[in-house]
């Protein structure tokens, strides 16, 4: 094979019948060629110059971009303010009209704060059963600010761009006191019309996101996950709750509430959110809302034996350790008085916060011991108003 790419010398034309010569063609350089051109005039150093600037360039390239918000590379946190929320440092979301369904309330209440402060527009509803006027009293001169006594049961309409569905009674003692409230309530001027606050409440609101095409948040409960079996309780979890127990109305009124959340979803292409929120406290829990560490504090400031149901073994995401900081905070002396549990009461709750810590960059960032002497001050000035 070699030989058949040779040219042979014999074939070479002789001189006598050789044509007239050609104006000789520039010869194509070899690799050698190249190397001798590359050589030549330091032609080499002006080209490993030109690589060395071309490179550092575009190393540098992040650090030199004039816009202040891509001076980062990319291997630095972009979001600073993701740990709470997902948004870029310093984006200040456009001002929007929102509704806070249950926005007297104490949770509530904390939400049209925080959304007033970045700049939106709230129509708080809420028909008073557990939320109290003085939650929001702040803010009724402000103009961005509405309050209306409505109950979420019957239907409204309202032009809005969000809506955060947070009506219904949270506590046991609220719900375990008045079941019939919670999953169905009686409008009397419908005649024996049933209607149910989670189900009906809920539907009425997802159905108002669907007309005007609403972002629509649903703040559902631990509670759905019932006395759970798995333990760390993961978004995957599906519960294990009594759909007969005293708790039920509750937590099955909840369960029924996602479902009708996911079905507006996928059936009506509504934008949801669903936050399943676990055990929380702070200021303007109602004083009497029959909580443990609303319980506890109360109990404490007026010197009453803190009432620890069952054998005081259940926990929740804020743990025992709870007893052990009233008891300091507030009175070393205070006394435990023991008193027989609720049936079906969850043994233990703790939210497994992985998914939220990787999508939604959040992760709690007030410890109970920080927490807990806010709520004492709050609690503190309005036992001493009783
Ligand atoms: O705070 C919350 O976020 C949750 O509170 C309740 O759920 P639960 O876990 O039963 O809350 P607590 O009433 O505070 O009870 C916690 C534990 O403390 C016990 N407890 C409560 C009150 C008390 O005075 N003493 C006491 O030992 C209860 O038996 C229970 O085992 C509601 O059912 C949930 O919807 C809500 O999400």
């Amino acid at each position: 094979m070699k030989q058949l790419h040779k040219s042979s010398p014999t074939h070479a034309p002789s001189p006598a019948h050789a044509p007239a010569p050609k104006a000789a063609k520039p010869a194509r350089p070899g690799p050698r060629s190249w190397i001798g051109y590359l050589l030549r005039e330091q032609r080499l150093l002006f080209v490993l110059l030109g690589a060395l600037i071309a490179s550092t360039f575009f190393l540098l390239r992040p650090y030199l971009s004039l816009s202040p918000s891509s001076h980062l590379p990319d291997a630095r946190p972009l979001f600073s303010f993701a740990a709470r929320s997902g948004v870029p440092a310093g984006f200040r979301p456009p001002p929007r009209r929102v509704v806070v369904t249950g926005g007297a309330g104490f949770v509530g209440s904390h939400l049209v704060d925080r959304l007033l402060e970045q700049g939106d527009s709230v129509i708080v509803v809420d028909n008073f059963f557990t939320g109290r006027k003085e939650n929001v009293a702040h803010h009724l001169r402000n103009p961005r600010f509405e309050l209306l006594r409505h109950d979420v049961v019957e239907p409204i309409l309202l032009e809005v761009d969000r809506i955060y569905h947070l009506a219904c009674p949270a506590s046991p003692v609220h719900y375990k006191y008045n079941p019939i409230k919670t999953i169905i309530s009686f409008i009397p001027d419908l005649h024996l019309l049933l209607y149910k606050t989670n189900v009906m409440g809920t539907l009425n609101m997802l159905g108002l996101a669907k007309r005007i095409g609403a972002r629509f948040l649903l703040t559902s409960t631990s509670e759905v996950y019932g006395d759970p079996l798995e333990h760390p309780q993961k978004e995957t979890y599906w519960g294990h709750v009594n759909p007969i127990g005293v708790r039920s109305c509750y937590d099955e009124g909840k369960r029924t509430a996602e479902t009708l959340t996911m079905d507006y979803h996928r059936g009506g292409g509504v934008e949801v959110r669903i936050a399943r929120i676990f055990n929380t406290y702070g200021p303007r829990m109602c004083l009497d809302d029959g909580r443990v560490v609303s319980n506890f504090v109360a109990q404490a400031l007026r010197r009453q034996p803190m009432t620890v149901y069952g054998d005081g073994k259940q926990t929740r995401s804020f743990q025992y350790v709870s007893d052990l900081v009233v008891k300091e905070t507030i009175d070393p002396m205070a006394t435990i008085e023991f008193k027989p549990n609720t049936a079906d009461d969850p043994h233990m709750r703790k939210p497994d916060i992985t998914k939220a810590k990787q999508l939604l960059h959040w992760e709690p960032k007030v410890s109970l011991k920080e927490g807990l002497p806010l709520m004492v001050t709050d609690f503190r000035q309005r036992i001493s108003d009783e």
